[in-house]
């Protein structure tokens, strides 16, 4: 927008002159003098720092005068605020244009893109000749590197990204530099292992894979709705740490990553220029053994979609079936973060509920810039899950009445291997769902198409050991894989006498696991004298029908942690005992179901009405908090106030749940459990140096002694309390699904030839 000269002004021009408008500061800028410092000065620089003057100044060093006209340039005393529009990526080539209309030098308005087909191409060509004495307003160079980033990120050219973050680095200095302060996690085997086990001890005993994951519409946690949405965040990673993962992907990682992004380079164009063909939406399968670096893909793909969005918050969701998984890809819940109905039926038959009003112009809000969905460890999800998700997402994005959209147009992109743990309750997502279910298409066999990872990352030191899980993979072992493993099973004592005392210890069941957790909890007590402590649930039934109010809650309740919201009714812990949280306390503080860490001591304080257990009370006084440190220094760091000795304190918190006789119940109750052992079930997914297994008699499903073993990097960080061979089995379907979706590749290459012939 540009102001007319007044009206007595414009009287007096000639009637063929074109000078009807008052200068502004960029037809000032514009008529800058030539040479040093002019030559190089962009237009913010020249707003920011300098006046236009119609008095000619006294002093000769600031006798600067413009060109073709009677005015001066004064120096400021003090930096002018520049003020503007302020664009985004989303605003597309205008974005690029304000950019260098503000910060590159130019002469003429016209000349800023008239060589180049778009801004943004203009923008890449002259990115050098940026202003960088603005280096030291902090948005500019902020802004500046945001945006040649995108642009890159979005080319082909991930080299050139080296020289955005790291320009003084070279490419193999980056890769051998471990010594990046807060992101090692991709490059450090030992600092990831210790991480995972962290989280892998988050998965003791009592739960099932559901205890954390009870935050559905049915079964909400009251205090807290917010959990599920901690991946609704922006910054995951350092720049550092984001170029060291791409530059670290194997090649197999790469070309899946490339598949990504060329959906979102296409995008782009489109958006860009409409006559350019919209690319469909993604339906992928990344699948391959354990340790194949699915999640560590998933991480990095995240983090790009984060970077080339420029929204403030998350364009993805990262998902997975358990806690822990999710924990593991700084995710939540499938059906926490899609408040999808929990699975009372336990079949895998659990009825679409559709959401009230407010929740799903809450989930709507939340999903207003998401644009794909990540889900992790496929192979747990069920069909009427995936199912679910499809209804869900067309409910939020409101594409429940177009019979061609699925997913609600979403990009979906699901990770996981077949031939580790089945869903827990229900069939395969490759399955045909139940009868009553059966959509008109079959959502997975319809349209995912598979990518195939094939470099073991987690046992790349011990190549022994990759082959070994290879053939357990597929149910064929050879004899000197049995006799490898027969040689790794130890007595319980002698592993009480080893370093694999203290290592987690992972077994089929969730009663074995319940069973270790209480007797490392009596060994303290013996070994110290430390008191235990049990800190009992206080339920309350908040609906249900008259007559069971009769009924004895005891009568009601299941003693099973996965119907009772994962929150057990008699909590017993000890000072110095390993313990997990098992919710989202503070997610950016780290707070996060899973993380794991040592109970330092009991907050006691007056027993009121409300006070959480009869059997605490000491001198009249209850137990209402407990002080747990987390292994990771960082975990809590925002709320030091309330800390002891650097421990966190951790109060109860009210969950809601059914039970018998079609009551509801909430138990308050302190989200924590006991960590010296887990299910096989909640290790899915994570890295361990050390662990002890029992894969003996008590293993009930194909699968679950290849997760087993393929957690530990390497066999010297396995020890075996049991191990049958006859358990390591592969389901017949597993087989023909997989063989369907390699035949499918193989399929699609021979049309693609004959097409390009
Ligand atoms: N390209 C890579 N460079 C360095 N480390 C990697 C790479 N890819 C994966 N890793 C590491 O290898 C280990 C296993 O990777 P990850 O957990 O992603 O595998 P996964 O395929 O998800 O395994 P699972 O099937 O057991 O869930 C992790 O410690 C991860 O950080």
């Amino acid at each position: 927008m540009r102001l007319l000269k007044p009206r007595d002004e414009l009287a007096q021009l000639d009637d063929t002159s074109t000078d009807i408008f008052i200068k502004g500061t960029a037809q000032y800028y514009a008529m800058r003098p030539h040479g040093d410092p002019w030559d190089k000065m962009s237009l913010y620089t020249f707003a920011a720092s300098y006046s236009v003057t119609s008095t000619k100044p006294s002093s000769a060093s600031e006798n600067v005068k413009l060109q073709q006209c009677d005015k001066w340039i004064k120096k400021r005393h003090n930096y002018a605020c520049v003020r503007g529009t302020r664009l985004t990526s989303g605003n597309g080539d205008d974005y690029f244009y304000g950019l260098l209309y503000l910060y590159c030098p130019w002469r003429n308005e016209n000349d800023i893109v008239s060589d180049y087909a778009s801004a943004q191409d203009a923008f890449i060509a002259k990115k050098n000749l940026f202003d960088y004495s603005l280096a030291q307003h902090v948005h500019f160079t902020t802004e500046i590197e945001q945006a040649i980033m995108q642009v890159r990120l979005l080319s082909n050219d991930l080299s050139s990204i080296a020289d955005t973050l790291a320009p003084n680095v070279t490419h193999q200095q980056l890769q051998i530099n471990h010594e990046f302060d807060t992101e090692e996690l991709y490059l450090d085997p030992q600092w990831t292992s210790q991480n995972a086990h962290q989280a892998a001890a988050a998965t003791a005993a009592q739960s099932t894979t559901n205890n954390a994951d009870s935050t559905s519409e049915n079964l909400t946690m009251l205090h807290d709705d917010s959990l599920a949405w901690n991946n609704l965040t922006r910054n995951t990673m350092t720049d550092n740490a984001f170029y060291q993962a791409l530059s670290n992907m194997s090649h197999d990682q790469q070309q899946i990553f490339d598949t990504v992004k060329q959906h979102f380079v296409a995008l782009q164009k489109h958006e860009v220029n409409p006559a350019n063909p919209k690319p469909e939406s993604l339906r992928l399968y990344v699948t391959g053994g354990a340790g194949c670096g699915k999640s560590f893909l998933i991480k990095i793909i995240n983090e790009y979609l984060i970077r080339i969005s420029n929204q403030p918050t998350s364009p993805v969701v990262l998902t997975a079936p358990t806690g822990v998984s999710a924990y593991n890809i700084g995710g939540s819940t499938a059906h926490s973060a899609l408040s999808l109905p929990v699975d009372h039926t336990r079949k895998g038959k659990t009825q679409y509920l559709p959401l009230s009003a407010e929740k799903l112009s809450q989930l709507r809000r939340k999903f207003n810039n998401v644009h794909t969905v990540i889900i992790d460890e496929i192979s747990m999800i069920s069909n009427v899950r995936l199912e679910h998700i499809h209804i869900r997402l067309s409910e939020i994005k409101d594409t429940t009445a177009d019979q061609h959209s699925y997913f609600g147009n979403l990009n979906i992109i699901a990770f996981g291997d077949f031939y580790q743990l089945k869903p827990v309750f229900g069939r395969f997502i490759f399955e045909d769902p139940p009868g009553q279910h059966e959509p008109l298409i079959h959502l997975w066999r319809s349209f995912f198409k598979p990518l195939f990872l094939t470099v073991n990352h987690r046992q790349n030191g011990d190549k022994e050991y990759t082959e070994l899980l290879n053939r357990v993979r597929v149910g064929l072992p050879n004899n000197a894989d049995i006799t490898l493993l027969s040689n790794r099973v130890m007595t319980k004592s002698d592993i009480q006498q080893s370093p694999f005392s203290s290592a987690l210890h992972i077994f089929p069941t969730r009663d074995q696991a319940a069973e270790y957790n209480k007797e490392q909890l009596e060994r303290l007590h013996f070994q110290t004298n430390t008191q235990v402590h049990v800190l009992t649930a206080i339920d309350e039934m908040i609906d249900g029908p008259v007559n069971a109010k009769d009924i004895p809650a005891k009568d009601l309740i299941s003693t099973n942690t996965s119907e009772t919201a994962g929150l057990e009714k008699n909590l017993h812990l000890a000072q110095g005992c390993r313990v997990m949280l098992l919710r989202n306390i503070l997610s950016e503080d780290g707070l996060v179901n899973g993380a794991q860490g040592t109970v330092e001591d009991f907050l006691f304080e007056n027993s009121g009405s409300d006070e959480l257990s009869e059997s605490t009370s000491l001198n009249e006084q209850t137990i209402t908090g407990v002080y747990v440190k987390f292994d990771n220094p960082k975990v809590g760091q925002t709320i030091q106030d309330h800390c002891k000795n650097n421990a966190i304190l951790i109060r109860p918190i009210t969950a809601r749940f059914f039970a018998h006789y079609g009551t509801v119940f909430t138990r308050t109750a302190f989200p924590l459990q006991l960590s010296y052992a887990s299910t096989v079930h909640k290790v899915q997914g994570l890295s361990l140096t050390k662990a002890v297994l029992d894969i003996g008699d008590k293993v009930f499903s194909s699968g679950q002694t290849y997760v087993a073993l393929s957690r530990v990097t390497s066999i010297d960080g396995l020890a075996l309390l049991d191990f049958k061979p006859k358990k390591i089995s592969v389901f017949q379907s597993v087989i023909r699904e997989m063989k369907r979706l390699t035949d499918s590749i193989t399929q699609n290459s021979q049309t693609q030839e004959t097409e390009d012939t």
